[in-house]
C-alpha cells in the first residue's frame, strides 16, 4: 500500500503544539515526511538499542507522552533540513537528497545524542543531567552536521580534527539556534540558565578557550577521543570572535565553504584557520579574511 503525504500535529517534549508532515496508508499515520527529495523518517527504539520501529498512530494527532520525543526529533529534522537547503543549497547531508532517519527513546535514561553514520539517535536523558535530547534544535543541528561533515571534510573524530568536528557541529547549531549556549533547553532541567557548553565563554563549562590550555588527553573513549568535547572550546571561541565582528550571514557562508571545500580528514586547528581565512578571502576579500585571522590569533592559533 502506498503512503499518502498528509499533515497532522503533535506535542513536543515541552507539551508544545507542533505541526508535522506525515504519511498515511489509510489505516495508520506515520512520521514520514515526504515533502522533500528524500524522506525524513522518525523511529522509536522503545528504550532498547536495537529495536527501531517507525513511529505511527491511528490518527494524525501524535499527542501521547511517549510520542513527544519523536514529535520534536521529526519537526527539528525538517527545520535543519530546510536550513541547509535554503541557506546553503544543500539537499540533505549528502547533497543528493539522502533520507534522514531519527531514532528516539534510544537506550535507558541515556544522556546523549549521536550520529552513527546511518541515523541520528536521541536518549531520553536521566531527567537530572538531561531531559529528552530531541527537545532542543541545537542538538538536532549538531548531530545532522556530523553527517554533513562525514560527507564533506570527513574530519577524523579524534584529537584536533575531532575537536574541529565537534566545533563545526556546534557552529551550525548556533546558526539554527542563534545563541552561544549549547543544549541549554535540555541540559539540567532542574537548573535554569545553564548549558552544556558556552561558545562565548568556554571556561564557564570547563572548556579551554586558548591553545595554552589545550588538553592532551588519550585517544580513548575515556579520554573523550583526545578531548574532542573539551578542546572544541578553542575553535568555538574563535567562531565567537568571528561571528561577533562580521555579518552573521557572511560567517555562515565562510564556515560552510571551509567545511565543504577546503577541510580534510586530519585537519589541525591551524589548517582550520587557513581554510576559514581562505574561504573569507574567496567570498568577501581581505577585510573579512583579516577578521578570521585575528579571531584565531586571539585563541593562540597562529
Ligand atoms: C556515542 C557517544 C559520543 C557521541 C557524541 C555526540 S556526536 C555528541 O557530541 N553529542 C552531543 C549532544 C549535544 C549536542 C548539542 C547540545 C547538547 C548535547 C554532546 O555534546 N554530547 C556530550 C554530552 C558528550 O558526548 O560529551
Ligand atoms: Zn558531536
Amino acid at each position: 500500500i502506498e503512503k499518502i503525504a498528509t499533515t497532522g500535529y503533535g506535542y513536543g517534549n515541552k507539551g508544545d503544539y507542533k505541526p508535522l508532515n506525515m504519511a498515511s496508508d489509510g489505516r495508520q499515520y506515520a512520521l514520514i515526511d515526504q515533502t522533500h527529495n528524500g524522506n525524513i523518517e522518525t523511529y522509536d527504539a522503545r528504550n532498547t538499542d536495537y529495536n527501531f520501529s517507525l513511529m505511527t498512530d491511528y490518527d494524525r494527532a501524535f499527542t501521547s507522552p511517549g510520542q513527544r520525543a519523536g514529535v520534536d526529533a521529526h519537526y527539528y529534522a525538517d527545520q535543519v533540513y530546510d536550513y541547509y537547503k535554503n541557506v546553503h543549497g544543500r539537499d540533505s547531508y549528502d547533497g543528493r537528497g539522502a533520507d534522514i532517519y531519527s531514532v528516539v527513546h534510544y537506550g535507558y535514561n541515556y544522556n546523549n545524542a549521536f550520529w552513527n553514520g546511518e541515523a541520528m539517535f536521541y536518549g531520553d536523558g536521566d531527567g537530572r543531567t538531561f531531559s529528552s535530547l530531541s527537545g532542543a534544535n541545537d542538538v538536532i543541528a549538531h548531530e545532522l552536521t556530523h553527517a554533513v561533515t562525514e560527507y564533506t571534510a570527513g574530519l577524523v573524530y579524534e584529537n584536533q580534527p575531532g575537536a574541529l568536528n565537534e566545533s563545526f557541529s556546534d557552529v551550525f547549531g548556533y546558526f539554527v539556534d542563534p545563541d552561544f549556549l549549547m543544549g541549554e533547553d535540555v541540559y539540567t532541567p532542574g537548573v535554569s540558565g545553564d548549558a552544556l557548553r558556552s561558545m562565548s565563554n568556554p571556561e564557564q563549562y570547563d572548556q579551554p578557550s586558548h591553545m595554552r590550555d589545550f588538553q592532551y588527553l588519550p585517544n580513548t573513549e575515556q579520554g573523550d577521543n583526545g578531548g574532542v568535547h573539551i578542546n572544541s572550546g578553542i575553535p568555538n571561541k574563535a567562531f565567537y570572535n568571528t561571528v561577533t565582528v562580521m555579518d552573521k550571514s557572511k560567517a555562515e557562508k565562510i564556515y560552510y565553504r571551509a567545511l565543504t571545500y577546503y577541510l580534510t580528514p586530519n585537519a589541525s586547528f591551524s589548517d582550520a584557520k587557513a581554510a576559514l581565512v581562505q574561504s573569507a578571502q574567496d567570498l568577501y576579500g581581505s577585510a573579512d579574511a583579516n577578521i578570521v585571522a585575528n579571531a584565531w590569533n586571539n585563541v593562540g592559533v597562529n
